[in-house]
């Protein structure tokens, strides 16, 4: 269209850039693009109390790096990401439990594992993740993490000889050598060969003899069997020693689990004490709650008269009884089978408890009672033993279809 400029000329096109025919298009989704950058950058770079004041997004990030969660949270992207949420949020998780759930279209359900300290969460997330084969582990981590066991259990042994009133005169240099030395990622010569010596002394034996069941780390006698192996140098991991080992979880752990065409989010929280009055934190929009308990307990005299009295019960039925669980599905999973059967054999469960007729009994009535307070309607128990248990996915997934098949039956009735 002509146009007449400045001077007074009759012109063909108006002033300024040439786009071309298409420039009035270009101009509309350039237009619009900068207008999605200014409203995205307004929703993720500054938070609503910043906005709300007016503060700039350089100034939030500055505040987001002061507030850098510790370097051994930050080695995992994660976690140290969760760390920071929690910090940001007053502590409250739910905004990261609901980024869990929410990631992958909405398909991932979120699973919580609680449950005592050592009750057997992690050996549940590792035999779930290599039987759905959804991950494989960082073997140098349990490398460390083995051997260590390994040290552990033979520092103890010091004790356990004292106790059994075994004479270790000869072995007091060896235990001397392996109670300084700090495990940091590879064991000192001296270190091994003190480990070597002891495990061929028959210390270890002398007291079994005294002691049908040694106050020592868990699994202490696969350790002990295969302590020559895990401690020399050309040590490669099995997967049974992964199974085994025992590294308490810190802060919480996730992993994405696969079964089929479905997707889960495993949040394991650790069971120590100091760690329970987290849990809350992370109850918002858990759809299954799985609940671990250690079944050797029951073979502890501290389960009748000391500090494990009722304590697995009460922290049950807490959750049980928690408001943020009313549609949560519950899966019970007596766990340590194995154990129980060794350690009762020995055990005298009359002198606790007079009424008890049998070992068989008595665990049967400790599951009534944990299965009593448990929801009806939602509630799924399991026997197992977490490190041998061959077709745990296949029971957990048959748990889990029951679960959201019922889900899907109520939310779509037909
Ligand atoms: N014998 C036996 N040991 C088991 C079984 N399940 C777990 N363990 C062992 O018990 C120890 C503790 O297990 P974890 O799974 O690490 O315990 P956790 O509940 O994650 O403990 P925290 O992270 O400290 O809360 C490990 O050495 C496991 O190998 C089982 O069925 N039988
Ligand atoms: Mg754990």
């Amino acid at each position: 269209m002509p146009y007449i400029d400045k001077s007074g000329n009759v012109v063909d096109k108006k002033p300024g850039w040439n786009l071309g025919n298409g420039g009035g298009i270009v101009g509309f989704f350039a237009s619009i693009f900068a207008f999605l950058i200014i409203f995205l950058k307004s929703l993720f770079g500054m938070d609503t109390e910043d906005r709300n004041e007016g503060r700039s997004s350089s100034s939030f990030r500055r505040r987001k790096k002061a507030l850098r969660p510790p370097a051994e949270i930050e080695r995992y992207e994660l976690r140290a990401d969760a760390w920071w949420w929690m910090r940001k949020m007053g502590s409250s998780a739910s905004a990261l439990t609901r980024s869990l759930i929410n990631s992958s279209n909405g398909e991932t359900q979120k699973i919580l594992l609680l449950g005592c300290m050592a009750s057997g969460k992690t050996a549940l997330c590792r035999q779930l993740m290599r039987q759905s084969k959804s991950g494989s582990p960082v073997l140098e981590y349990y490398t460390h993490t083995i051997q260590n066991n390994v040290l552990q259990i033979w520092r103890e042994m010091e004790s356990v000889c004292a106790l059994c009133h075994v004479d270790l005169r000869n072995y007091k240099e060896d235990f001397d050598i392996i109670a300084e030395f700090r495990h940091r990622e590879h064991l000192a010569d001296r270190v091994r060969t003190s480990i070597r010596k002891l495990s061929k002394s028959g210390l270890y034996d002398e007291c079994s003899k005294k002691r049908s069941f040694l106050p020592l780390p868990p699994n202490y006698q696969y350790f002990i069997q295969h302590t020559r192996r895990i401690i020399s140098r050309s040590y490669a991991v099995t997967e049974q020693d992964i199974l085994v080992s025992y590294a308490p979880t810190i802060g919480f752990d996730t992993q994405t689990l696969r079964l089929g065409y479905a997707k889960y989010q495993l949040m394991e929280l650790p069971g120590h004490h100091i760690f329970r009055r987290k849990w809350s934190d992370f109850y918002s929009n858990t759809r299954v709650l799985c609940f671990v308990v250690d079944l050797s307990e029951l073979c502890d005299e501290a389960f009748y008269t000391g500090h494990l009295k009722n304590k697995t019960y009460q922290i049950y039925n807490q959750l049980t009884d928690s408001w943020q669980f009313t549609e949560t599905a519950f899966i019970l999973l007596f766990n340590k089978r194995d154990l129980f059967d060794t350690l009762s054999v020995d055990f005298d469960f009359k002198q606790h408890n007079p009424s008890a007729t049998s070992r068989e009994e008595t665990l049967s009535r400790y599951k009534s009672k944990l299965i009593a307070c448990s929801p009806v309607g939602r509630s799924y128990s399991h026997v197992v033993s977490l490190i041998k248990a061959p077709n745990l996915g296949n029971t957990f997934v048959d748990s889990l279809n029951k679960i959201f098949k019922q889900n899907k039956e109520n939310i779509h009735p037909e």
